[in-house]
């Protein structure tokens, strides 16, 4: 397939997108739009029959979709669909397919690397981990000295830790015995705040990394094998107690872990894109894994929604083009995600990797530079309702215009008292002040009705005005399963899919990463010797002349 590589900004629907928003941007009011009383049906949309994804209250009309869907046929987004799908080797600059969408296709049909389909391998190292993830849950695997493991430590960083970390935690409903700890950061601290309450009879590492090579894993890996040598004596031991999660089995071999021990994937899973891979095993472990199958099967559903429904009810292309609109036109720079359940907390902070790792490029897919148009946004959020008393005033008030998603459960996994009500109120009441806001005629007929004098009030009036127009998605699950979060996760992996397609960048790869692990590499040695360092500019000279001045 040959791909188009089409300049998002040559096409005519682009040109026609500018022209409309120069004309309407300060026409296009959601208080106008939701005169048509079927907005909530035409915008609105189910999946599954557990997900309702209501994309109303955007400040979209249907003119602007339609100019959108013609960007998406221009620049030939469902090829490039089918080019994912299909394992073409879209990552381009490292020469790679990007098939998260293997690991959880439940067709029964081939897909095909380099003309070998990949599908055998994919249930193989499936089998593998249900085997592995049942026998340590039933106790049946023992430790070094007989007992069952109570702990299970992941060991990653990234892609190979925020997923999991994310995912185990949004399940904590449908936990196992087994207790789960992630450490990713290379600050000590991390490690011997959760080594402290451990017990190396009982504890089992999973070290997680693609590469095996990430500094940060491989020096928090080594400490906590020799914390674990230190009670457990005989390398032989290291067997019963690591396992590794990598696609470098040569690494994993020098590293002293068993390749029995091993649970392997591919080069063409994406480190962002690779909870679905054995870099689930600690979700496996969390949750079990038939709920670790569920969410796959979520992902797959997502997977066939996305493939096979036309853009204009396609959720996860719609999020990517109406995203557009507002980054490319509008000027928002940032996105907030705020998931209205609080076992969703890191959901946020998941996708801004996700998104911000994939999306945040300047290079196209010919290897020119970007002059003219923007790419990824920023994404940041926080679990509603404690995001409404920390950042909400800007976003109700402020100057700039931050698109938010709400998520949340109809039905809660912790039914007590009236807390459920009250939470999902605060989710429908925001998303309706974002939306129309509160003029200036309702806030003086309040004070008045209060028995305000509002001749004596007018500077106070203003502040309690409310613009409104200000655009949300709502995502409605009837409950977080595995189900319904593998189908959210994999929602948003297309939305960032459909956006750098659009954008005509490579969504897979990750050189500005790459950089700064090679310039910490290097810097290593200058900070264990005692000589004034001066091959640097000034300014990191003198940073690290001082560090070494603080610690003598
Ligand atoms: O799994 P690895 O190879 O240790 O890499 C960890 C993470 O590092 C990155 O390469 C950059 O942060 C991510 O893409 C990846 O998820």
């Amino acid at each position: 397939m040959v791909m188009k590589n089409v300049n998002p900004t040559t096409t005519k629907s682009w040109k026609a997108l500018q022209e409309y928003f120069d004309k309407s941007k300060s026409t296009l009011k959601l208080k106008d739009l939701f005169k048509d009383q079927d907005r909530f049906n035409k915008y609105s949309f189910t999946i599954g029959g557990d997900l309702l994804a209501d994309l109303s209250k955007n400040l979209v009309d249907e003119k602007v979709l339609k100019m959108l869907l013609d960007l998406a046929n221009e620049c030939d987004l469902k090829q490039d669909i089918e080019a994912m799908f299909t394992g073409e080797k879209i990552n381009r600059s490292e020469d790679r397919a990007a098939l998260h969408t293997a690991l959880r296709n439940f067709s029964g049909n081939p897909v095909y690397v380099d003309g070998v389909d990949v599908m055998p391998d994919v249930k193989r190292v499936q089998a593998k981990m249900k085997a592995f993830s049942e026998k340590v849950i039933s106790g049946e695997w023992k430790g070094y000295t007989g007992k069952e493991i109570t702990d299970v430590v992941n060991i990653g960083i990234g892609g190979s830790d925020l997923g999991p970390c994310m995912i185990t935690a949004a399940l904590t409903p449908y936990h196992t015995r087994l207790k789960l700890h992630f450490v990713s950061n290379i600050d000590g601290t991390q490690i011997v705040e959760t080594l402290k309450g451990l017990n190396p009879e009982t504890t089992m590492f999973l070290i997680a990394s693609k590469t095996f090579t990430t500094l940060e894993t491989m020096t928090n890996a080594n400490t906590a094998r020799d914390w674990f040598l230190k009670s457990a004596g005989d390398v032989a031991h290291v067997a019963k107690h690591f396992a590794a999660l990598s696609t470098n089995a040569e690494e994993v071999s020098k590293f002293g872990i068993d390749t029995e021990n091993m649970f392997e994937f591919w080069d063409w899973v994406g480190g962002r894109y690779s909870s679905w891979s054995a870099i689930g095993l600690s979700i496996a472990l969390a949750i079990g894994y038939d709920n670790f199958e569920q969410f796959l099967r979520g992902g797959y559903e997502m997977d066939c929604h996305f493939r096979n429904t036309p853009f204009e009810k396609n959720v996860p292309a719609l999020l990517g083009l109406i995203g557009i609109w507002y980054n490319n036109f509008y000027g928002f720079e940032t996105e907030a995600i705020l998931p209205y359940d609080q076992y969703m907390y890191r959901f946020a902070a998941y996708f801004q990797q996700g998104n911000m790792e994939s999306n945040g490029k300047s290079v196209d897919r010919d290897g020119k530079r970007i002059t003219n148009y923007q790419t990824g946004p920023i994404i940041w959020g926080e679990p509603g309702s404690n995001g409404q008393h920390a950042f909400f005033q800007l976003l109700h008030q402020g100057r700039k215009i931050v698109p938010c998603d709400f998520i949340a459960p109809a039905i809660t996994h912790n039914p007590i008292g009236d807390h459920h009500v009250k939470l999902l109120s605060n989710f429908f009441g925001q998303t309706e002040a974002f939306a129309f806001g509160k003029d200036r005629a309702t806030v003086e007929a309040e004070l008045a009705a209060k028995g305000k004098d509002l001749s004596k009030i007018q500077d106070i009036i203003e502040c309690q005005v409310f613009e409104g127009n200000r655009p949300t998605n709502s995502f409605l699950v009837k409950e977080i399963t595995p189900r319904t979060l593998g189908m959210l996760i994999a929602m948003y992996e297309h939305k960032i899919f459909t956006q750098g397609a659009i954008w005509n960048i490579c969504s897979f790869d990750q050189w500005g990463v790459e950089y700064g692990k090679v310039l910490a590499k290097k810097i290593i040695p200058e900070l264990q010797n005692d000589e004034v360092i001066a091959s640097h500019d000034c300014s990191t000279n003198g940073l690290i002349n001082a560090y070494k001045k603080f610690k003598a």
